[in-house]
């Protein structure tokens, strides 16, 4: 087993499960130089969107919830959503499963390690996904999923997958509607950026982070800053903060409300509109006394789609062309395993 295989409980925690041995993390997960470097203020002024009026009947509460929504992709590239009707006990039920998924010996877990590529089904893992690619180690296990259009899911702890499915199902209509809300937003037709991007063949990549507690979480970053690719991400937390997200270059605290999802515009939400929405930079805090747990679903195109700015947004004069166009399943695959990452991949 290579030690990038091992979750960081069998790689580091067993040894400072003693906490008089626990004072430092090791050098390879040192990622802050300055006390002040993970600094943020606090997250109060993000936008939150009102689910429940944007797929309201009366248009006129439609029509500001979208103009909010517009706002919100246009200010922020991200926004918190309210009355999503999602239970909280769902939610709760599932982080549950989290738990008992991380509280599985190392030996149970890496049944569900890489075995080939980044395209495998079912990946869990530790730190980075391509340790060449990242110099400093992140604070965190993962596990990756595809969940659309086909599911797939560890078969244990019991009730992990018949959980998941039912969050997956039920975040996807959340998703479609939100997307016809963004794309009005935009001015196009509600169905614009679904249809655009073939989301109903859309490859639905799930991923729970586990950020276990660390001795030192003012110098390790559970995931260092970073876009997410798709059209956009919902995430959710158990409940303890560690997001950031940026804005005009300051770092804000996310605190997401019980009941809230939160959703950040990904990069290719930005390439299909030209740069006119931006997707978010945003990275993970650790802590020393709880494991976070976050389930970040990114919703993205169908695999072979290409995806390359609307025309819409593109002309000669104020908006050229900003990104080239690239098959989503290869950006993933390069965003995931090569050193040039994210936008860099396609911008010109
Ligand atoms: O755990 C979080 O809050 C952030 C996770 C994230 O950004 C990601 O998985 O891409
Ligand atoms: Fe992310």
């Amino acid at each position: 087993m290579t030690s990038e295989h091992k979750s960081l409980a069998e790689n580091i925690i067993p040894s400072v499960q003693n906490k008089q041995l626990t004072s430092s993390i090791p050098s390879q997960y040192a990622y802050f130089k300055n006390p002040g470097d993970s600094f943020a203020l606090p997250g109060d002024g993000i936008p939150v969107i009102d689910y429940s009026l944007l797929i309201s009947e009366d248009t006129d509460q439609q029509a500001k919830s979208v103009s909010e929504l517009g706002k919100a992709c246009r200010d922020w590239g991200s926004f918190m959503v309210k009355n999503h009707g999602i239970s909280e006990e769902l939610y709760e039920a599932m982080f549950e499963r989290c738990e008992e998924f991380n509280s599985m010996s190392d030996d149970e877990k890496q049944l569900f390690k890489m075995k080939k590529d980044v395209m495998d089904r079912i990946m869990f893992g530790c730190s980075s996904i391509n340790m060449s690619s990242t110099q400093v180690r992140f604070w965190r296990d993962y596990l990756k999923l595809f969940v659309h259009p086909d599911f797939n899911s560890p078969h244990k702890p019991a009730g992990f997958s018949e959980k998941l499915l039912e969050i997956s199902t039920k975040q996807r209509e959340v998703m479609k509607n939100l997307l016809s809300g963004v794309s009005k937003s935009l001015g196009v037709e509600e169905s614009y950026l679904y249809n655009i991007a073939e989301m109903d063949k859309g490859m639905d990549f799930c991923v729970m982070n586990i950020y276990p507690p660390c001795p030192q979480p003012e110098l390790a970053v559970g995931l260092s800053p970073h876009t997410d690719f798709g059209l956009l991400s919902i995430l959710i937390a158990n409940g303890i903060g560690g997001l950031q997200i940026q804005q005009n270059g300051t770092w804000f605290n996310v605190k997401i409300p019980p009941k809230y999802l939160m959703v950040n515009l990904g990069d290719h939400m930005e390439i299909l509109t030209n740069g006119k929405y931006k997707s978010v930079v945003h990275r993970a805090m650790v802590n020393n006394k709880t494991t976070r747990i976050s389930l970040v679903t990114f919703y993205g195109a169908e695999v072979n789609n290409f995806v390359v700015p609307t025309p819409k947004f593109v002309d000669d004069n104020n908006n050229p062309l900003a990104y080239r166009g690239m098959k989503y399943g290869d950006y993933f695959i390069a965003d995931q395993s090569s050193t040039t990452k994210g936008l860099d991949l396609v911008r010109i």
